[in-house]
């Protein structure tokens, strides 16, 4: 690769489009960048130093948290919370919104953010994530709940780490979406995927068929009809994919295509859904939107959604064009 170009110059290159900007956003960035970093060296270490395995304590979603868990929700807070860029920070591992502690300078800037996504993953060496969600704030004041609580549309960066075969981050900042792979030797993030789109058709679906028996008629039918293959109304042989881990999902779905559900399942009406708004479905409903996909509940397009707490869960339907309007069309029918 002749020219490499590294995520800071490709996001001030982008910077330069805007004037008057201050640098704040690419300096914020990198801070992100150089915690996923540390991730990734924890990640890609595991037992070697001792912090596979479970913390024997719970989160606010009533899950029993893994050691990384709670070491990489450590190393996001930290890298994130002296930085003078931040009003406020919202974490998957914290029942409450993180305010920046008084000493440190107030910015503009919120991030909510899943420290280690696929978590279940962990100890058995498949792929995890980080994934994180950039909204403006009130500058130089402490942010407040409903600073948060926005619409998905308002996100102004949305992005993922990958730590699989090799350390990848995705990112959005609403126009298009590029990927950037972990160079070890320089430790430096390099553009090695511009411009990101989704195919609009496909045939693979990634689902947890052990959960079928919850979801609702439409979802239903649309499996069932996936199943009947080329004898189906659909008529073509589909395949299935489930990693049980959505940075990963969502980006086998960025490179050929496909789509992810999670949808809503009766199992318990307390926890109709499994999966976040504020830092799982939004950061990724932003990015599947910038590569011409689509993101939505079934019946909901996911950014339009107004926030009602932190950790809000939805259903989560999203990928190639064609696919997921056919079960937004099912659920209009049903
Ligand atoms: O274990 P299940 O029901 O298959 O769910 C897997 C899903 O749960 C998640 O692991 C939830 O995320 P966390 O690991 O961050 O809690 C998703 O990444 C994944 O898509
Ligand atoms: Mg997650
Ligand atoms: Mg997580």
């Amino acid at each position: 690769m002749t020219n490499k170009v590294t995520l800071t110059q490709f996001i001030i290159e982008q910077q330069r489009e805007f004037p008057g900007t201050s640098g704040s956003f690419t300096a914020l960035l990198n801070d992100i960048a150089t915690a996923c970093k540390k991730i990734s060296h924890y990640v890609n270490r595991g037992e070697l130093i001792g912090v596979l395995g479970s913390a024997e304590s719970e989160n606010v979603q009533g899950e029993v948290q893994k050691k990384l868990d709670i070491i990489t929700n450590d190393i996001m807070v930290s890298a994130l919370n002296w930085t003078g860029r931040l009003a406020g920070m919202a974490s998957e591992e914290i029942d409450e919104m993180i305010k920046i502690p008084g000493h440190y300078p107030k910015g503009k800037y919120l991030v909510a953010f899943d420290p280690l996504d696929g978590s279940s993953n962990i100890d058995v060496n498949l792929a995890v994530g980080t994934i994180f969600s950039i909204l403006r704030s009130r500058e130089g004041i402490d942010a407040d709940l409903q600073d948060f609580l926005r619409k998905g549309e308002e996100q102004v960066c949305a992005g993922f780490v990958l730590y699989g075969p090799s350390t990848m981050m995705v990112l959005t900042t609403g126009h298009g979406v590029n990927a950037f792979t972990l160079d070890q030797d320089i430790g430096e993030f390099i553009l090695t995927h511009r411009d990101m789109r989704i195919p609009e058709e496909t045939a693979e679906f990634a689902i947890n068929m052990t959960n079928q028996r919850f979801w609702e008629p439409p979802v239903q039918r649309y499996i069932a009809e996936c199943l009947q293959g080329t004898e189906g109304p659909l008529g073509k042989n589909y395949n299935m994919r489930w990693i049980a881990s959505l940075v990963a999902e969502v980006y086998r779905i960025l490179t050929r295509g496909g789509i992810f559900m999670y949808p809503l399942d009766c199992r318990n009406p307390e926890k109709p859904a499994k999966l976040r708004l504020m830092y799982e479905a939004n950061p990724m409903a932003f990015i599947i939107e910038q590569a011409g996909g689509v993101c939505t509940t079934g019946r909901e397009r996911i950014l339009d959604i107004k926030p009602t707490d932190i950790h809000q869960r939805v259903p989560l339907i999203l990928g190639s064009k064609h696919e997921v309007e056919r079960i937004v069309r099912y659920h209009q029918e049903n």
